[in-house]
């Protein structure tokens, strides 16, 4: 039997085929390119090429022995239902962490309160990011807070940019001396922050990544002050954060709903759901949500995909698409961001340039060659433009789905559970970035097929 790995021998991001025997299915588990490539949105010219290390390889031994895959799944005897054939990736029981990020004044620090003081039942350690000396928001989380066994505060400068590497020892401290004290943590961002690289931290760096493991990106939306801060025109080579906070989300909340009317919230839902049509969205005041909806996301694990990638969630968003499908150049979310006016344009052949999401759901069996070629060459060619990925595949060979995961050239994938006897074989995959051509990706995919 075949199985999909990446070629770690190589710095090519090339998937390869290898011969699975039972120790070799686990080796498949975690796929990791080598290297980051992360510019920094306040000195765009600025670029910094962090090592990956060899994750993947270490972990495999101790971690995925741990873990001991998931392949071995239920018997397929003949005749079985597909409900009865379940996932069986063993618990991950390394601490989960979420990233609460939102723009500026978007309800960020009152959503953490509500955190702290729900009944939970969690520990959680808060890591906060100020701008500046004063953190007016770690003194407004100390003020409110039951919950929180620890708040740490970083208060050099923008999380994702200078302190990173605070980031790491924050962290790690955290897990030197207080690991069996906390059953969560929560990192607060600035409103400034882009995600990509906090994501990051999670992946590059062992001794973060033995203990605790990235549980989702959770985004806080303003409602009343969105669309301006999403239309806004930045200088070439500048992102817009408020964009690629959205689009990174695994669950996006849009706050203050109290502020505007249903009109312009739906409008809104809109715009963010052609960004990300990947992330939960759901309408809050003062972030009042349910705990579940924010801790013990799984946004990153593998035995979670066949949730995110829902066929149901796809179809809408075809719908939607399709509804727009005349001028699904959406100019809602260019760079030059003005609104869609509602006739039809000429140019449907030109892609989107901004960020958006494009999601493929087709029936079939994949070459393995030709899917292995498709992917690796997109990821090596396009990794800086794909923020994030998710895949359920049907691939020839396998008796397993293969899942996946990724962020820009970060790819973690493994075979899941095997395919149920009646079960009809179809392949979801979802991707968010910026100068997606969807018209490209279908095609591509597609022949795939065999
Ligand atoms: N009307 C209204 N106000 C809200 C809501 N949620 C939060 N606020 C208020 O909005 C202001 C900003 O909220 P914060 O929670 O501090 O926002 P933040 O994202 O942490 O802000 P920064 O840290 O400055 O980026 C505060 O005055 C909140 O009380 C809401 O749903 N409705």
């Amino acid at each position: 039997m075949a199985g999909m790995a990446m070629d770690l021998s190589t710095p090519s991001v090339k998937l390869v085929a290898q011969p699975i025997t039972s120790n070799s299915n686990q080796n498949a588990l975690f796929h990791l390119i080598r290297s980051w490539n992360f510019r920094c949105p306040s000195s765009p010219g600025a670029s910094l090429r962090l090592r990956t290390s060899s994750w993947s390889k270490k972990r495999n031994v101790a971690e995925l022995k741990k873990r001991s895959t998931m392949v071995k799944a239920s018997a397929t005897t003949q005749g079985q239902s597909t409900a009865e054939v379940v996932s069986q990736f063993p618990a991950d029981t390394r601490i989960p962490a979420t990233i609460l990020t939102g723009f500026l004044g978007s309800g960020k620090t009152t959503l953490l309160n509500h955190i702290l003081t729900s009944e939970h039942g969690k520990r959680i350690a808060v890591i906060e990011n100020e701008y500046g000396e004063v953190d007016i928001d770690g003194s407004l989380v100390a003020s409110q807070m039951t919950g929180a066994e620890d708040i740490v505060m970083l208060n050099n400068g923008c999380l994702c940019c200078t302190v990173r590497g605070d980031l790491v020892r924050m962290l790690s401290e955290l897990v030197k001396t207080k690991i069996d004290k906390f059953d969560h943590i929560v990192i607060e961002t600035t409103g400034l922050a882009n995600p990509a690289p906090i994501i990051q931290t999670f992946y590059a760096e062992d001794k973060i990544a033995d203990h605790i493991k990235l549980d989702g990106v959770v985004t806080l939306v303003d409602v009343k002050n969105a669309k301006r801060h999403l239309e806004q025109v930045k200088p070439k080579g500048v992102v817009n954060e408020a964009v690629e906070q959205i689009a990174y989300a695994d669950r996006i909340i849009l706050n203050k709903i109290d502020l505007v009317g249903e009109a312009e919230t739906k409008a809104l839902m809109q715009k963010i759901k052609r960004i990300n049509g990947m992330a939960r969205v759901k309408y809050t005041k003062f972030g009042v949500v349910d705990m579940d909806y924010v801790l013990g996301i799984g946004g990153f694990d593998l035995d979670r995909i066949e949730t995110e990638v829902r066929t149901e969630s796809l179809s809408e968003d075809h719908d939607e698409h399709d509804h727009h499908h005349e001028h699904k150049h959406d100019h809602d979310h260019h760079e030059h961001g003005h609104d869609s006016d509602g006739h039809s344009h000429e140019h449907d052949h030109v892609h989107d340039p901004g960020v958006s999401s494009v999601s493929i759901v087709c029936d079939g069996t994949l070459n393995l060659t030709k899917i292995n070629t498709w992917l690796g060459e997109l990821l090596l060619e396009r990794s800086d433009d794909i923020y994030r990925m998710k895949g359920l595949l049907s691939v020839d060979g396998f008796n397993e789905r293969y899942v996946f995961q990724g962020v820009h050239d970060l790819f973690h994938g493994s075979p899941d559970r095997v395919w149920g006897p009646d079960e009809k074989r179809t392949n979801k995959i979802i991707f968010i970035g910026k100068n997606l051509d969807e018209e490209a990706l279908q095609k591509g995919f597609r022949e795939c097929l065999q």
